[in-house]
């Protein structure tokens, strides 16, 4: 049955397990057309719902007229807040321990708020019935700005009135959510007051949107003869939403069934839960039929989850040779109608309190403050794991302003205060303990990859001829240094409305030798089934194509958290190899049962067991399997089969060093990004080529983000970027090349050593390409610009520079 023949590194070869840059067994289908999408779902009897959406920011609802959308041929039923009042289900929870009307019960507190619940036999039905439905406005004053709504006499959450105390602490105003503090405040002043040098500066992270390819919607069959709910939809976190379904239902765990089919991108949009799934629900009830709701694009982009949307303060010391000896930050985030961020309980602003960054900062202190204003709710992570894009964000914008300061090399400045190998794991002094990392060797290999000194050179040059008047065309190079956090994470740290955030696998050897493998988590274009195959592959030594991997159903998978955060790869990777050797640990006893030796006498070898010192004789896994299905061996079970529940003791912090050069046009403010180096260090990498797609993707998105992404709104609070036509979504034509490197600084902690990776390349190109349109203008004095940086807001800079004569 073996080829004998082969050396251990071909028999590992062949297994396809870690490391191999496997190519991925999704794309099979999703190349020839084949994916099974939401939308791809179609029921016998099946009903569409679309809602009624306020077009003011701030209204009272005076009344909701149905008559004439009943009246549509076709229609099944119109449902509003009077509907769902006596179920209890026109207001619900939210992630951020807030609630959220799911229908306007009184008033509206966003533009595109769900007013109305259309119920109709096709799509098209229940468009025009949408149409048809006369709701009475009365306008209210409205807030966009935070620093306004807490000084405005205007109440916005008037089912909040009079309470002070909140789901995180007191509240100080009346559209104030909350505060949240870290580090020491008045260690931190002190520090500031002796400096020798501060840099004070105001950081904005302007509000986005992860607008995935496919937009948010379910499908909710409730089955009146088994009483059994079928929810398929695009969730981030299946198993999380059963139990959040249960218990605003009352509909027992067990007879509801989530399935999250193929999701065509999430970046955190599908994380939370949505007006839409509850009325489907509800409908689907109501109706005894099959309810569909699948959102538009204009509704995505303005009504679902937001990212960003911070106001950070700033203030850095340092010594006058660059030693930071203390960082200042207070935070103003913009929430906007409902507190409906999806970020562990204890972590209001999520992991903010990662921006000291990857430097070694003795003394900091950060506050966040909450607001509540009239806009869409949400605060997803959109590939940065809670709020950690922001603070990276922050941190790197803050050396850049001390480097002005101090009239230093930026690079050198990050060189002097990287936290030192030697340093881990490291103790920051806003609470975090760093597993592992070596900046200084990803910092060198990146400086010297690019010609750091080179592209200084020219930069000189470029600032004399342009002075010269011999170019318009200036040269920024931007730096980032970034470390991520990922992995939530330790149950005593982080839950998600009391969930802890373990995850999970099953893993179920079949008689020949060929496996299927069940998670928690789920693919939402990550690529789960090809590498999670692959660590089994080379845990266990069956070839990663013998091995199905399944996610998404809750009626088989295990229990897990899902899929946000990069948690996939530090949880339930993790939860992969520790299932995997447990089935390993039962083969070893079922190949020395089958060699007549002891357990201890048979040794592991690639993808068998071997005795010690005789390796000729051995039992390869497929010989193993078969014999745990077909022989009775005394003292085990038969089968071969493991699960694995597991909570990781710390989160994993993933690192890298991103360098953007960039020619700006001063006259035209266009941009054209000339390189790309992205230095990733995921520790143990399982797949390469994944990595590698990752890093494309996510650099793609922080692309968008920096240079010209953006939910933008009027005064009014209407949405001023609500289409594809205004959002920028960057195609072929403005996406660079990209170059991509690593290093390898396994986790301690992690079984395998891996740590996550999807969410580093938004975390760290933001700042990248940020930095380098602020280095273009810094020798012309610019300090500080917000982003986006389209072409408009460049030319605007320039402007303000004097630089258009
Ligand atoms: N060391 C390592 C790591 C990792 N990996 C790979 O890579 C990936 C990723 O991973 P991670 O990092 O762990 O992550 P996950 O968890 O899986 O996922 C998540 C992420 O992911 C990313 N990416 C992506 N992609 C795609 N395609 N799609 C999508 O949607 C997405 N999303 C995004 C996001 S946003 Mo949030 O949700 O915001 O929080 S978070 C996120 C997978 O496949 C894995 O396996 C490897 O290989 N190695
Ligand atoms: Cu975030």
């Amino acid at each position: 049955m073996n080829d004998q023949t082969l050396t251990p590194e071909e028999r590992a070869a062949n297994l396809k397990g870690m490391g191999c840059a496997r190519k991925r067994v999704e794309d099979v289908r999703f190349t020839q057309g084949k994916g099974n999408y939401v939308d791809d779902i179609k029921l016998d009897g099946m009903l569409f719902g679309d809602f009624v959406r306020s077009p003011y920011a701030h209204a009272r609802v005076v009344s909701v007229n149905k008559e004439a959308a009943l009246a549509l041929p076709g229609v099944v039923a119109v449902l509003t807040a009077e509907d769902l009042a006596p179920l209890g289900l026109h207001w619900m929870p939210t992630l951020a321990g807030d609630k959220q009307m799911v229908l306007a019960d009184g008033k509206v507190l966003f533009q595109g708020q769900e007013v109305a619940y259309v119920v109709a036999e096709d799509r098209y039905i229940a468009a025009d019935a949408v149409e048809l439905v006369e709701v009475e406005y009365e306008e209210l004053p409205v807030l966009t700005d935070p620093f306004e709504a807490l000084k405005s006499d205007v109440v916005l959450r008037e089912d909040l009135e009079g309470q002070t105390e909140g789901a995180h602490g007191p509240r100080k105003h009346h559209n104030h959510i909350f505060t949240w503090e870290q580090g020491d405040k008045d260690a931190t002043e002190a520090v500031l007051a002796e400096a020798d040098v501060v840099a004070e500066e105001m950081v904005y992270y302007h509000r986005t949107h992860p607008c995935p390819l496919e937009t948010c919607g379910c499908v909710a069959s409730m089955d009146k003869v088994t009483g059994k709910l079928t929810l398929y939809g695009t969730f981030q976190a299946p198993h999380a939403i059963r139990t959040v379904v249960s218990l605003i239902s009352g509909i027992a765990e067990h007879n509801i069934r989530v399935i999250s089919p193929d999701i065509g991108g999430g970046f955190g949009n599908k994380v939370g839960a949505y007006a839409g799934y509850v009325c489907s629900v509800v409908a689907s009830i109501v109706t005894g039929k099959p309810v569909k709701w699948v959102e538009d694009r204009m509704e995505n982009l303005m009504t679902t989850a937001f990212a960003r949307d911070y106001w950070m303060q700033g203030k850095i010391a340092a010594t006058k040779d660059g030693k930071i000896t203390g960082l200042w930050c207070h935070t103003t985030a913009d929430h906007g109608g409902f507190d409906a961020c999806a970020d562990p309980t204890k972590f209001p602003a999520g992991f903010m309190n990662i921006c000291t960054g990857s430097y070694d900062i003795p003394t900091a202190y950060l506050a966040v403050d909450g607001v509540y204003t009239n806009k869409a709710p949400g605060g997803v992570a959109y590939r940065c794991s809670f709020r950690v894009t922001e603070a990276a964000y922050f941190i790197e914008r803050m050396i850049e302003v001390l480097a002005i300061k101090l009239n230093m090399d930026a690079a050198e400045l990050r060189r002097i205060n990287f936290i030192k190998a030697d340093q881990f794991p490291y103790q920051s002094a806003l609470g975090w303990e760093y597993d592992s990392g070596d900046y200084h060797t990803a910092w060198d290999k990146a400086l010297k990859a690019v010609d750091y000194e080179g592209l200084r050179a020219e930069q000189a040059q470029r600032i004399e001829d342009f002075k010269a008047g011999k170019t318009r065309k200036l040269l920024g190079i931007g730096l980032t240094h970034f470390t991520e956090i990922v992995g939530a994470g330790p149950v005593k740290n982080c839950d998600i409305l009391g969930l802890g955030m373990f995850d999970s696998c099953e893993i179920r050897i079949h008689p020949t030798g060929s496996a299927i493998a069940r998670l928690g988590t789920i693919s939402q274009g990550q690529g789960h089934a090809t590498t999670f195959a692959q660590i089994i592959a080379s845990e266990i030594g069956l070839p990663a194509d013998d091995i199905t991997l399944e996610e998404g159903d809750t009626d088989t998978a295990p229990y897990g958290l899902g899929t946000y955060g990069s948690r996939s790869t530090p949880v339930a990777g993790a939860a992969t190899a520790m299932a995997a050797r447990k089935i390993r640990a039962k083969a070893q006893m079922i190949a020395a049962y089958l060699l007549e030796v002891h357990d201890d006498d048979v040794e592991w070898d690639v993808d068998r067991f071997a005795v010690k010192g005789a390796p000729e004789r051995f039992k390869t896994m497929k010989d193993i399997a078969f014999a745990a299905y077909n022989q009775a061996i005394p003292g085990l079970e038969p089968g071969l089969e493991a699960v694995s529940y597991y909570d990781p003791p710390n989160m994993t912090y993933p690192f890298g060093a991103y360098i953007c050069v960039m020619e700006i046009d001063v006259d035209t403010g266009e941009w054209e990004v000339r390189q790309f180096y992205a230095l990733d260090d995921c520790g143990t990498r399982i797949n390469p080529m994944i990595i590698e797609g990752q890093v494309h993707g996510g650099v793609t998105e922080a692309l968008a983000i920096a240079m010209g992404q953006e939910i933008a709104y009027d005064d009014m609070g209407n949405v001023k970027t609500g289409t594809l036509m205004d959002f920028f979504l960057p195609t072929a034509w403005e996406t660079p090349n990209y170059t991509t490197d690593h290093t390898v600084t396994p986790s301690p902690h992690h079984p395998i050593g891996a740590k996550g990776v999807g969410e580093s390349p938004n975390v760290g190109g933001v700042p990248a390409f940020s930095n380098a349109v602020h280095d273009a203008f810094k020798p012309f004095g610019l300090v500080q610009s917000h982003m986006p940086h389209d072409h408009w807001r460049i030319w605007k800079i320039a402007s303000g520079l004097g630089m258009h004569g």
